[in-house]
């Protein structure tokens, strides 16, 4: 597959009769198999992206190239599962019939650790359970590129660091392109092969991860420089 490209896009609300510039200028190449994460503060616009290059919103200026013919999954911070459908109609639901592969499912199913719970409703699960039902619904679609938008935000912190594993596994099984967003710096440096620094709508900088995920550990040196360094750019001068 090829990546998706970002050429000078630009986005503006309009609030109160004045024009609140959001994005601007941004220029982006999202790699086919691997994970770009999009980090930065409360506001900066890391949503509005993501919306842009789903189609959700309309790009004011600029092209998001790429994007338009390739099966594409969205997970949100909330699960939004229907409380009606059991853990396995959730996963499926929005296939067709005949789409439904019954073994794949299976697998997904379990490569989440779901697999008692499959007859499961939300209301009977956790809220990480919850959110890896989300994922799973994702990765049944059989998607080229998904877009995440701080899909772990709401759960705690050992929930959070197993869905990341989880989410490495099956991203390594899949290897399909992923656009990450978060405001945890050490979410972006445990999952990220592109971190990109978004502030107040611009690129501010970008880093290229090559260390392999299993073998990150945050408190050696190197993280530590690179999350000080991050830091940095996030601070408003
Ligand atoms: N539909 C809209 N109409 C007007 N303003 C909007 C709209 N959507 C977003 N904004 C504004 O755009 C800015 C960026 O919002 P966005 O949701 O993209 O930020 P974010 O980086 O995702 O923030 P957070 O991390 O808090 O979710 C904010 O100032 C927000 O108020």
């Amino acid at each position: 597959m090829d990546g998706i490209k970002l050429v000078n896009v630009s986005k503006s609300y309009e609030v109160k009769n004045q024009q609140l510039k959001v994005l601007d200028g941004i220029d982006l190449n999202i790699s086919a198999n691997k994970m770009t994460i999009i980090l930065g503060r409360s506001g900066c616009g890391k949503t509005t992206l993501l919306r842009l290059v789903s189609g959700i919103e309309e790009v004011e200026k600029g092209e998001v190239r790429g994007v338009r013919l390739k099966r594409k999954a969205y997970v949100f911070q909330e699960d939004r599962l229907m409380p009606w459908l059991d853990v396995k109609r959730n996963i499926t639901f929005g296939l067709k019939k005949k789409q439904i592969n019954h073994k794949k499912i299976d697998e997904i199913i379990e490569m989440v650790g779901l697999e008692k719970f499959c007859s499961a409703y939300p209301s009977q699960l956790s809220g990480g359970m919850k959110q890896r039902v989300s994922i799973a619904r994702a990765f049944a679609y059989n998607p080229e590129f998904i877009m995440m938008d701080e899909p772990f935000s709401a759960l705690d912190f050992f929930t959070r660091e197993q869905m990341q594993k989880e989410l490495i596994k099956i991203h390594q099984k899949t290897r399909c392109a992923i656009l990450f967003v978060t405001h945890s710096i050490d979410e972006a440096l445990i999952l990220g092969d592109k971190i990109v620094i978004l502030e107040k709508g611009r690129i501010k900088s970008c880093y290229e991860m090559n260390e392999k995920k299993q073998e990150r550990d945050l408190l050696d040196q190197k993280f530590v420089a690179l999350k000080k360094q991050i830091i940095d750019d996030l601070r408003i001068i």
